[in-house]
């Protein structure tokens, strides 16, 4: 490429969505909600379950407390064994649905596979589904009904609305289909209030470099290092990176880093959705404390 194009500068003119600077802003609004709850006599609560110790994990989990504490929340946080049984997990799940102090709480995925993950969701009371993610709550979202929405979505459209990225009528390809992102995120963005048309790629898309050409969104969630490079973008087009890739050297996302010469808004991973991610987390938490202790 640089010998055809010859010595070339990289000019960065994407608008960065700073995931950062607007998380400040929403835990600006929680802590005000909190300290309103503890005023009203209970102090909301989030509860982490963990099992087994994937150092990636732990670190997202160290992360989750430390939100909740900086916006004034309570936390307990349950760290299990790796060889913990499935009904010794049920019991931890049992006393969390049965414990005031806890107001939502969520049990860190990929779970160890001797695991059975749906049971392990499905024994969570759904109205301390902190991440949107119960059968219950993504039922809700089919049928338009409130409820917990699932985080990392919930941040993507709070990101887009906080820049003003136009969502109503707008083309959105999204690549991954998991349970966390890229499915609940297709079912958000076609909801009316956002109106946008969604084309969702997997393994089995034939030309997702194609579907990625006519987007005006493009929301990365595949957790493949490079799969959207600056050539296949519009110019102009949103790119939201979610995917996280942990490598010898870091993290890294699905976004080549050029894309940031092509593209009209850009979501870096770090610093874009991730941030969000938590802020929605926290979010789910104090809504669900206010559905239960504010008249
Ligand atoms: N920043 C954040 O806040 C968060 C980031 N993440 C990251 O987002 C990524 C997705 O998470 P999650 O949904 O849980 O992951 P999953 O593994 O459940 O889903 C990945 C999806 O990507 C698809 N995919 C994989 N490779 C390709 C490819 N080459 N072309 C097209 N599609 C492809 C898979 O297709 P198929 O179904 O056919 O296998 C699958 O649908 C991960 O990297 C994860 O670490 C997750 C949560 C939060
Ligand atoms: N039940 C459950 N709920 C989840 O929400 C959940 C989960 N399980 N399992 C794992 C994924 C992953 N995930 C992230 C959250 C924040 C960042 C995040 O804050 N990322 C920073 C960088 C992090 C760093 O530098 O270490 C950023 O993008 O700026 C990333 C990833 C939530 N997940
Ligand atoms: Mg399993």
């Amino acid at each position: 490429m640089a010998g055809l194009l010859g010595r070339r500068k990289c000019t960065v003119t994407a608008t960065l969505m700073d995931g950062k600077a607007l998380r400040d802003i929403i835990f600006s609004d929680l802590r005000i909600r909190v300290a309103r709850l503890t005023a009203a006599g209970h102090t909301p609560g989030i509860a982490t379950v963990i099992v087994g110790d994937d150092p990636g994990s732990a670190a997202y989990v160290r992360g989750k407390h430390a939100d909740s504490a900086s916006i004034g929340m309570h936390s307990i946080r349950h760290d299990l064994p790796a060889d913990l049984s499935q009904e010794g997990l049920l019991d931890v799940i049992a006393e969390l649905n049965a414990d005031p102090r806890c107001d939502g709480y969520i049990v860190q995925l990929p779970l160890p596979r001797h695991l059975h993950t749906g049971a392990v969701l499905e024994a969570m009371d759904p109205e301390k589904d902190a991440d949107g993610l119960h059968p219950i709550s993504l039922g809700r979202l089919v049928l338009g009904e409130a409820g917990p929405l699932p985080c990392t979505p919930a941040g993507i459209v709070a990101l887009l609305r906080h820049y003003e990225v136009p969502i109503a009528g707008a083309h959105a390809v999204i690549i991954g289909r998991g349970v966390t992102v890229g499915r609940p995120l297709g079912l958000l963005l076609t909801r009316r209030s956002e109106n946008a048309t969604v084309t969702l790629c997997h393994t089995g898309t034939k030309d997702v470099a194609a579907e990625i050409a006519r987007a005006d969104i493009v929301i990365a969630a595949a957790g493949v290092p490079g799969l959207v490079r600056a050539e296949m973008v519009k110019p102009g087009a949103a790119v939201l990176d979610v995917g996280i890739t942990r490598t010898a050297t870091g993290l890294v996302g699905d976004v080549d880093p050029a894309v940031a010469e092509v593209a009209g808004f850009l979501a870096p991973m770090p610093g874009g959705v991730g941030p969000m991610t938590r802020a929605m987390l926290q979010t789910n938490v104090v809504i669900a404390a206010e559905k239960r202790y504010l008249p």
